[in-house]
C-alpha cells in the first residue's frame, strides 16, 4: 500500500500548474513520512536479506515510472527526507529539491547517453575496419582484427546499456518536465550533430589507412606473384636435374655393379686361392687322398700325412717303451726273496733295493702313460682337423667341378662367389645381390639331365612346394627365403639368407660335445621357430630337423632351414595328425617310430619334430645320438633300430643336469599319443629362461 501511495506522490509531483496540490502533497507526504518511516523501520529491523527484498521491490515497481536510477534515487531521497520533514512548508521545499534533483540526474544521463552513442559510432567504425580486414586476409590484418576486437566488445555493451538508459530518461523527463524536454531535444541534436561530425572525421581517417593498407597488400601480392613465379622456375629446373640425375644412374648402375661385382670377384679369387694353398699346406701335415690301383680298377683311399705318421710313430715308440718297462719290472718281482725259503744273501738282492727299482718302473709307466694321454689328445685334435680338411677337399672339388664356378651374375643381380657345399640335388653358393647390397645364399637345384620328364616335374613341383611354404615364413630363427627364378629348364634357382656361421653338423664334427649351456640356448632357439611354425594359421610339419639343417649367422644366432619335406598341417586334422603321404624321405637317426610303420600309413604332427629336437639335444650334450649312431641308414631301416627304440639311456659321462634328461626324455616318449607336441612342451621348465 504504501507504494502505490508514492507511486501516485510521483506521478503528481510532476504536475506544476495545480496550485493547490503542492499543499495537499506536503499534508500526505508529512503523513506519508510518519508512515513510510515506520516501514522504513520495520525494514531496517528486519533480517539483511528480507529488508534488501523490500528495498528491491520498491525500486523495481518505481523504474517502472521513471527509469531505474532516477527512480530509485528518488526513493531514497524521500526516505532518507522522511524524518525530518514534519510540517507542509517544508514538504513544498522537499518537492522542488526533488524535482530539481531529478533534473540534474536526468541531465546526467543525457551526457552519459551522448558518451554512449560515441560509443556505438566507435563501435560501428570498428565493424567496419573489422570487414575490410576479414577481407584482405593478410596476417597483419588479423592482428588489427583481434586488437579491434578486445576493445570493442565491452564498448558495445556499455552502448547499448546507455542507450536503454537514454530512453528510459528521455521518457521521464517527456512525462515529467516539458521544459526539460525541449532543452534535452537542443542538446540531443547539438551531440548528434557533433557526433556525425566526429564520426565522419573518423571514418575518413580509417579509409585513408584502409587505402594505405591496400596499397601495401597490393605490393605483397606483386612480391608473391614474382616468388611464386620464381619457384615455378626453380621447380622445373629441379624436375630436370632430378631426371637428368636419373639418367645418368640408369647409365651408371651397370657400371656401379660391375665393379662391385669386380671387387667381390677378385677378393673371392683371392679366397679360392688361399683355400686351395690351405688344403695343400694342411694335407702335407694331415694327410691327403690319394690313388690306388688294383689291376683295372682305380680306388680313391687315403694316405695321412707327416704329422699324422709322427704321432703315431711317437705313440708307437711310448707303447714299446711301456712295454719294455713292464717287462723289467717283472723280471724284478721275479728277484724278489721268497720269504719262507731263505735270506737276503741268498737271493742276492736287498729287499730294500727291488722295492727302489720297482717305485722307479712304475714312475716311468705313469709318466709314459701321461705322454701318451697327451699324443693321443693330440692325434684326436689331427682327427678332427682332417676330417675338415677332407670336408673342404670336397667343397674344393664340388667347386671346381660346378658349371656355375665362373663367376655368374644370375638374374641380373646375383653375383656368384664362392661354393659353400653341394647336397644331394643342389649346390650352394655364396653370392651378392647387386640391388640390395647384401650377402645371400643361391641355392641352385639342378635336375638330372638324363631323368625322365615325369621325375623332373616332380623335382619341380616339390622345389615349388618348398618355396611356397618357405616364403611366407618369416621368423628371427628361421632362415629367410626372398627369391627363386628359372636358369635354364633342367636349373632353377632360390635365394636365402646368408648364414655366415658353420651348421650345426659341422660344429658337432668339430667338436662332438658341447657344454650344457650351450647346447640349451641352440635347442631353445630351435624351439623358438618351430612354436612360430606351430603358431601360424597354416601350421607346419618341419620333418628333417637335423645338425645341417641348422644354420649359424655371424652373431651365432641359430637358424632353421630346408623345408623341403616339410608338411603343411590340414585345418581339419584331428590330434593325433596327419597321414603322412610321402614316406622314406628324412634322415632316419632323427625320425619318429611313428615314422617308419609300414603297416598302414602313419599319422604325423608337430611331434615328429618334438622327437627330432630330442636327437639333436642328446647328440649336442653326449657326442652321439641316442639310436642307431653307428649305423648306415641303410641298417637302420633293415634292423629296425628306431621302431626298437623304446626308452632312451643316458652315459653316466660327460655329466647332464636331470632337467635336460628329463626334457630328452619327455621329446623321446616313443608312444606317439602320449608325447608332447611343440606348443605343448614349449612350456617345459627347461626351454624357460628367467631371471634367478
Ligand atoms: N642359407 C645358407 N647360408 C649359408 N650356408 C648355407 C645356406 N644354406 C645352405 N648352406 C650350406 O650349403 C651347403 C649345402 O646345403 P644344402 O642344403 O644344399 O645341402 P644339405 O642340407 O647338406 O643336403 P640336402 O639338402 O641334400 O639334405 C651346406 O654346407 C650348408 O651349410
Amino acid at each position: 500500500m504504501s507504494e502505490d501511495v508514492l507511486l501516485h506522490l510521483a506521478s503528481n509531483s510532476s504536475n506544476q500548474s495545480d496550485q493547490s496540490l503542492p499543499s495537499k502533497i506536503a499534508k500526505l507526504e508529512a503523513r506519508m513520512a510518519g508512515k513510510t518511516s515506520t516501514a522504513v523501520v520495520s525494514t531496517l529491523q528486519l533480517p539483511a536479506a528480507q529488508a534488501a527484498a523490500t528495498r528491491s521491490s520498491i525500486s523495481s515497481t518505481s523504474v517502472a515510472k521513471f527509469g531505474a536510477n532516477a527512480a530509485g534515487e528518488i526513493c531514497a531521497e524521500s526516505l532518507d527526507s522522511s524524518d525530518s520533514e514534519e510540517d507542509d512548508s517544508n514538504g513544498r521545499e522537499f518537492l522542488i529539491q526533488a524535482n530539481f534533483q531529478k533534473r540534474r540526474k536526468l541531465a546526467d544521463d543525457a551526457d552519459s547517453a551522448a558518451a554512449g552513442q560515441i560509443k556505438v559510432a566507435a563501435d560501428v567504425r570498428q565493424k567496419v575496419v573489422e570487414s575490410v580486414e576479414v577481407k584482405s586476409g593478410t596476417d597483419v590484418n588479423k592482428r588489427k582484427q583481434s586488437r579491434g576486437k578486445g576493445n570493442s566488445t565491452p564498448a558495445r555493451g556499455r552502448g547499448s546499456n546507455d542507450q536503454t538508459r537514454i530512453q528510459n530518461s528521455t521518457q521521464s523527463l517527456t512525462s515529467s518536465n516539458g521544459l526539460l524536454e525541449n532543452s534535452h531535444h537542443k542538446e540531443s541534436s547539438r551531440l548528434k550533430e557533433q557526433l556525425g561530425q566526429n564520426e565522419r572525421a573518423l571514418l575518413e581517417e580509417e579509409l585513408s589507412s584502409l587505402r594505405a593498407k591496400i596499397t601495401t597488400l597490393e605490393e605483397d601480392l606483386k612480391k608473391a606473384r614474382q616468388e611464386s613465379s620464381e619457384n615455378q622456375h626453380l621447380y622445373q629446373q629441379l624436375e630436370k636435374e632430378l631426371k637428368e640425375l636419373k639418367n645418368t644412374e640408369q647409365q651408371v648402375k651397370p657400371k656401379r655393379m660391375k665393379v662391385i661385382s669386380d671387387l667381390l670377384i677378385s677378393v673371392s679369387k683371392a679366397e679360392r686361392q688361399e683355400a686351395r694353398m690351405k688344403v695343400r699346406h694342411d694335407s702335407l701335415r694331415l694327410g691327403n687322398v690319394g690313388v690306388i690301383r688294383a689291376g683295372t680298377v682305380i680306388s680313391e683311399t687315403w694316405e695321412d700325412g707327416q704329422a699324422i705318421k709322427d704321432l703315431n710313430a711317437h705313440l708307437r715308440r711310448l707303447l714299446e717303451l711301456r712295454e719294455a718297462v713292464e717287462r723289467q719290472r717283472k723280471s724284478l718281482k721275479k728277484k724278489q726273496p721268497d720269504k719262507s725259503e731263505g735270506t737276503e744273501a741268498e737271493s742276492g738282492a736287498p729287499e730294500e733295493d727291488i722295492i727302489i727299482q720297482d717305485e722307479i718302473y712304475k714312475s716311468r709307466l705313469a709318466s709314459i702313460k701321461r705322454e701318451e694321454e697327451s699324443y693321443v689328445r693330440e692325434r684326436d685334435r689331427y682327427e678332427l682337423e682332417k676330417g675338415r680338411l677332407i670336408r673342404e677337399m670336397k667343397r674344393i672339388r664340388d667347386e671346381d667341378g660346378s658349371r656355375f664356378n665362373n663367376y655368374q651374375i644370375l638374374n641380373h643381380r646375383y653375383a656368384l662367389l664362392n661354393l659353400l657345399g653341394k647336397g644331394g640335388f643342389s649346390e650352394v653358393y655364396k653370392a651378392f645381390d647387386l640391388l640390395e647390397y647384401r650377402y645371400v645364399a643361391c641355392k641352385l637345384h639342378g635336375l638330372n639331365a638324363n631323368w625322365s620328364e615325369d621325375k623332373k616335374q616332380s623335382y619341380i613341383r616339390h622345389a615349388i612346394r618348398e618355396y611356397n611354404i618357405h616364403k611366407t615364413l618369416v621368423h628371427h630363427h628361421i632362415v629367410r627365403l626372398w627369391d627363386i627364378f628359372e636358369i635354364d629348364q633342367n636349373t632353377f634357382c632360390t635365394i636365402l639368407e646368408y648364414c655366415s656361421g658353420k651348421d650345426l653338423d659341422a660344429v658337432l664334427k668339430a667338436t662332438p660335445i658341447l657344454p650344457e649351456k650351450e647346447a640349451r640356448i641352440i635347442i631353445f632357439q630351435i624351439f623358438q621357430g618351430l612354436i612360430y611354425l606351430n603358431k601360424r594359421n597354416q601350421r607346419i610339419i618341419h620333418y628333417d630337423l637335423k645338425p645341417g639343417n641348422v644354420l649359424f649367422d655371424e652373431f651365432g644366432v641359430a637358424k632353421v632351414t630346408d623345408f623341403g619335406l616339410s608338411k603343411i598341417v590340414e585345418d581339419d586334422v584331428g590330434s593325433q595328425g596327419m597321414e603322412l603321404t610321402s614316406q622314406g624321405a628324412g634322415t632316419y637317426w632323427y625320425l619318429p617310430p611313428e615314422c617308419f610303420e609300414l603297416s598302414k600309413t602313419p599319422l604325423i604332427s608337430s611331434k615328429v619334430d618334438v622327437w627330432s629336437a630330442g636327437i639333436l639335444l642328446y647328440q649336442m650334450l653326449f657326442g652321439k645320438r641316442p639310436f642307431g649312431h653307428d649305423q648306415t641308414q641303410e641298417r637302420i631301416l633293415r634292423e629296425d633300430t628306431i621302431i626298437k627304440a623304446r626308452k632312451v639311456d643316458f652315459p653316466s659321462r660327460p655329466s647332464v643336469s636331470n632337467e635336460a634328461k628329463e626334457f630328452i626324455r619327455r621329446c623321446l616318449t616313443y608312444n606317439q599319443e602320449e608325447r608332447p607336441d611343440v606348443l605343448t612342451i614349449a612350456q617345459d621348465p627347461y626351454l624357460i629362461y628367467s631371471k634367478k
